[in-house]
C-alpha cells in the first residue's frame, strides 16, 4: 500500500469527511495518512476509526493541517469557506493536490485560493450532476427566452449555505447556454409583491428539511409545456468516489485549476 497515493482528511468528523475517511480506509488505490480537524475540536489526537465508531485505523485526528499535509500527496476537503482558504495556502507549500467540494464560496474566497498547485473545485463531485449540467447547458442553447428557467434544491437541515453550489453550477449552465451572465440574470430568495417574473431572468429556490441528501431540478417552462431534468442524490458516497477520483487523477496533472469536467473528461 506504500506506493499509492495517502491522502488527507480535512474536516474528519463531518458528514463528508467521516464518508471519505471510510471510502479510503476501503481502497485499495489510495491510503488514509491524515484527519484534520480544527482546534479544540474533541477528536483531536484520537484515533479517526475509533472516533467514529469503528475499529483503529492507525491515524490520529490533527489540528496541524500544514504538519499532515507534509508527505501526503492529496487532500480531499468538505469543511467551509476560509477554512479552504487556509488550507490552500498549506497545500501548495506542500505541494500536494487540493481536492475541494466546499461550497458557499464567494468570488473573493476563490480569488483568495493560493495559485500554483493542482487545485480540482467542483460544487458537485457525482458523475450525474456534472452531466446534468451539461444537459441544462444544451438545453438552454436550444431554447429562447419565452422559455422560463427555475432551478430548485433541497437539502438536508443543517446545510448552511443557499442556494447550493450544485443548483449555481446548474444556473451557470444555463446562463452560458444562453450566452448570458448568471449575475445578470439571477433572481434568488422571492418573498412579498415580487412583481410579475423578469423574462430572461434565472429563478433560484432553496428547501431545507430532514435528512434529504441532495436535490436538484432544472425547470423550462413555457406557455403550455415544460421541460424538468432532475438529479437525486440519496447516498453521499457517490461526492466522495468522486473526490477520491479527483485525488487520484490529479496526481498525474501540471499545476492548474481544474473542475470535475476535467476529471471526468466531459
Ligand atoms: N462538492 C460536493 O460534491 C459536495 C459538497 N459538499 C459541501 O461540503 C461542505 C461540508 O459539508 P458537510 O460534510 O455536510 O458539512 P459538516 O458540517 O458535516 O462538515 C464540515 C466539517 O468541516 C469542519 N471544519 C470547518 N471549519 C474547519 C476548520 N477551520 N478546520 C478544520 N475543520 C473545519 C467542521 O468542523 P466543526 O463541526 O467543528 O465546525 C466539520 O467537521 C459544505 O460546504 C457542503 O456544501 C457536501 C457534499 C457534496
Ligand atoms: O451540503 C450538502 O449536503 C451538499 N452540498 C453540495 C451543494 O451545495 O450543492 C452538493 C450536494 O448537493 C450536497
Amino acid at each position: 500500500m506504500a506506493d499509492v497515493p495517502g491522502l488527507v482528511v480535512t474536516g474528519a468528523s463531518g458528514r463528508m469527511g467521516q464518508m471519505l475517511v471510510r471510502l479510503i480506509g476501503a481502497s485499495d488505490r489510495a491510503r488514509l495518512v491524515g484527519a484534520v480537524e480544527r482546534v479544540g475540536h474533541d477528536w483531536v489526537g484520537r484515533d479517526i476509526g475509533v472516533c467514529m465508531g469503528g475499529a483503529p485505523m492507525g491515524v490520529l485526528v490533527t489540528d496541524d493541517a500544514g504538519a499532515a499535509f507534509q508527505g501526503a500527496q492529496a487532500v480531499i476537503d468538505f469543511t467551509a469557506p476560509a477554512a479552504t482558504v487556509a488550507f490552500s495556502a498549506l497545500a501548495v507549500r506542500a505541494g500536494i493536490v487540493h481536492v475541494i467540494g466546499t461550497t458557499g464560496m464567494e468570488d473573493a474566497d476563490i480569488a483568495a485560493l493560493t495559485p500554483g498547485g493542482v487545485t480540482i473545485r467542483a460544487g458537485n463531485m457525482s458523475l450525474g450532476v456534472n452531466l446534468l449540467v451539461q444537459l441544462t447547458q444544451r438545453v438552454a442553447a436550444a431554447l429562447d427566452a419565452d422559455w422560463d428557467i427555475e432551478v430548485v434544491e433541497a437539502h438536508h437541515r443543517m446545510k448552511v449555505d443557499a442556494p447550493s453550489g450544485t443548483a449555481l453550477m446548474l444556473g451557470q449552465a444555463a446562463a452560458a447556454g444562453r450566452g448570458v451572465a448568471l449575475a445578470d440574470v439571477r433572481d434568488s430568495g422571492r418573498d412579498g409583491i415580487t412583481g410579475a417574473r423578469v423574462r430572461g431572468d434565472i429563478g433560484f429556490t432553496a428547501i431545507r428539511g430532514g435528512d434529504i441528501v441532495g436535490e436538484h431540478d432544472v425547470i423550462f417552462a413555457t406557455e403550455g409545456e415544460r421541460i424538468i431534468l432532475r438529479h437525486l442524490a440519496t447516498d453521499r458516497a457517490i461526492f466522495a468516489r468522486g473526490a477520491l477520483r479527483a485525488a487520484l487523477w490529479g496526481q498525474s496533472q501540471p499545476p492548474g485549476a481544474y473542475d470535475m469536467m476535467d476529471v471526468l473528461g466531459l
